[in-house]
């Protein structure tokens, strides 16, 4: 993988109170790629993925988003940084009930400013590229559950964000539907210049990373690139 690096973190730990779930983490990401976190439950994959974020703070070491430390950013840059150029997928989607699904994947538009039209134009050709164009007008309580993941993914890069943070992504999906959806949201992050950090307790779902890390107690390891 060649790229120029987008995201760069030495020495990261991350205590809460006496648990220290992060240990001296380095890890490099460069622009488009994609990488995956695997560990078991309680290595300290989340608390990781959150702080590199800038979520959680470190307790120690450095983050650098596009050269800039976040030790350098206030408050208000930080989250503008998280909003703009920054993607989120969760576990459930995390959709909100009372929106369609259009007016779900162009929320980080509508918080960026965009006027309404474009916002909902731009989210509608994302849906499109997802295949489900067609479920626009619909409320998340009216698609299926890996309908509901794709729209999760639209709205993480409808702002064509540098980064997707995205934390068991497919976990909540059976493997078949896991497979798909996983691939449609590499794809179309690899074909805007995302980047991707996923974190993951299945190694299908590691195996289609560019680099793999794995965690164990709270110490990051790299696995090996795969391409
Ligand atoms: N808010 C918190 N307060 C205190 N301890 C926490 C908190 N969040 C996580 N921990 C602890 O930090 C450690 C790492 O947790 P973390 O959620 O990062 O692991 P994980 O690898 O993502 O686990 P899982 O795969 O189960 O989600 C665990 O020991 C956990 O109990």
């Amino acid at each position: 993988m060649s790229t120029s690096e987008v995201l760069a973190a030495t020495g990261v730990d991350l205590s809460y109170g006496a648990t220290h779930a992060v240990r001296d983490a380095h890890i490099v990401l460069g622009r488009g790629e994609v990488a995956a976190i695997t560990g078991a439950s309680g290595s300290g994959k989340s608390s990781l993925l959150y702080c590199l974020a800038g979520v959680l703070p470190a307790t120690r070491g450095r983050i650098e988003f596009e050269k800039r430390s976040y030790g350098d950013l206030d408050d208000e840059e930080i989250s503008t940084l998280r909003r703009e150029r920054f993607g989120f997928v969760f576990q459930y989607g995390e959709l909100l009930p009372e929106l369609t699904i259009e007016e779900n994947t162009a929320l980080p538009l509508r918080l960026a400013g965009k006027k309404k039209g474009p916002a909902l134009a731009a989210a509608a050709e994302v849906l499109d590229r997802l295949g489900i164009g067609d479920l626009r007008e619909r409320r998340p309580s009216q698609v299926s559950g890996g309908q509901s993941q794709r729209v999760a993914v639209a709205r993480a890069l409808v702002h064509r964000p540098a980064v997707v943070f995205a934390d068991e992504p497919t976990g909540s999906l059976d493997s078949a539907n896991a497979a798909a959806v996983l691939q449609e949201f590499l794809s179309l992050a690899r074909s805007q210049g995302t980047a991707v950090l996923l974190v993951t307790h299945d190694p299908a779902v590691a195996a289609q990373a560019d680099r793999n890390y794995t965690m164990t107690d709270g110490t990051l390891q790299l696995a090996g690139a795969a391409a």
